[in-house]
């Protein structure tokens, strides 16, 4: 990249979605990198936690690296039940061996539960640290609308601004 294009900030986008696990299922839930006990859990081949695999996507689009099935694909089976935070942790080692550095990651997460406000703090330091980088989380209902306000799943989105400093 040549001039100051290669010195200007790049920004991606991730989205990620994962269902509730059927009812009498005893499937723990992971979101934002914490353990929610009493909480339904969510599927996936990893743990499931659409609030880190979104930030995990935003780094890949970002760096214009693919997105999370490229790097950690359900073919890949060190990755069953993987932990949300580990795959971001994995996703940040490779941008930052892409030649990048993190500036931020913003993530907002869209479901009717669990109750997310309460747990913000500790969310936004669990996924900074697996980051390695700030993180911040914001949670919205959709107004019981689509099957988030069915309560059939949750959805995260995430935008993450990167800098080339190789
Ligand atoms: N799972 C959630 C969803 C939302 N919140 C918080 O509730 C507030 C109001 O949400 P709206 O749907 O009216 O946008 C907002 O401050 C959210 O942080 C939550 O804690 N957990
Ligand atoms: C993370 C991976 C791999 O374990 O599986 P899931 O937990 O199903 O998550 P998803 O966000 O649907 O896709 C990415 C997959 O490659």
């Amino acid at each position: 990249m040549d001039g100051v294009r290669g010195a200007l900030p790049q920004t991606g986008i991730g989205l990620d979605v994962h269902a509730f696990a059927p009812e009498g299922e005893a499937v723990p839930l992971w979101l934002a990198g914490l353990f929610w006990p009493g909480e339904c859990g969510l599927t996936g081949h990893s743990d499931g936690d659409p609030v880190a695999h979104a930030a995990a996507d935003a780094l890949f689009s970002a760096a214009g690296l693919g997105d999370l099935g490229t790097h950690f694909g359900t073919d890949r089976p060190e990755f069953k039940g993987a932990s949300g935070a580990t795959l971001l942790a994995h996703a940040s080692r490779i941008v930052r061996a892409a030649g990048f550095e993190i500036g931020n990651i913003a993530i907002q997460l869209v479901g009717n539960k669990p109750k997310f406000a309460p747990r913000r703090e500790e969310a936004q330091q669990a996924l900074s640290a697996a980051a390695g980088a700030p993180v911040s989380i914001s949670a919205t209902t959709s107004d019981a609308l689509g099957f988030t306000g069915r309560g059939e799943g949750i959805a995260a989105i995430a935008t993450a601004l990167i800098c080339r400093v190789e």
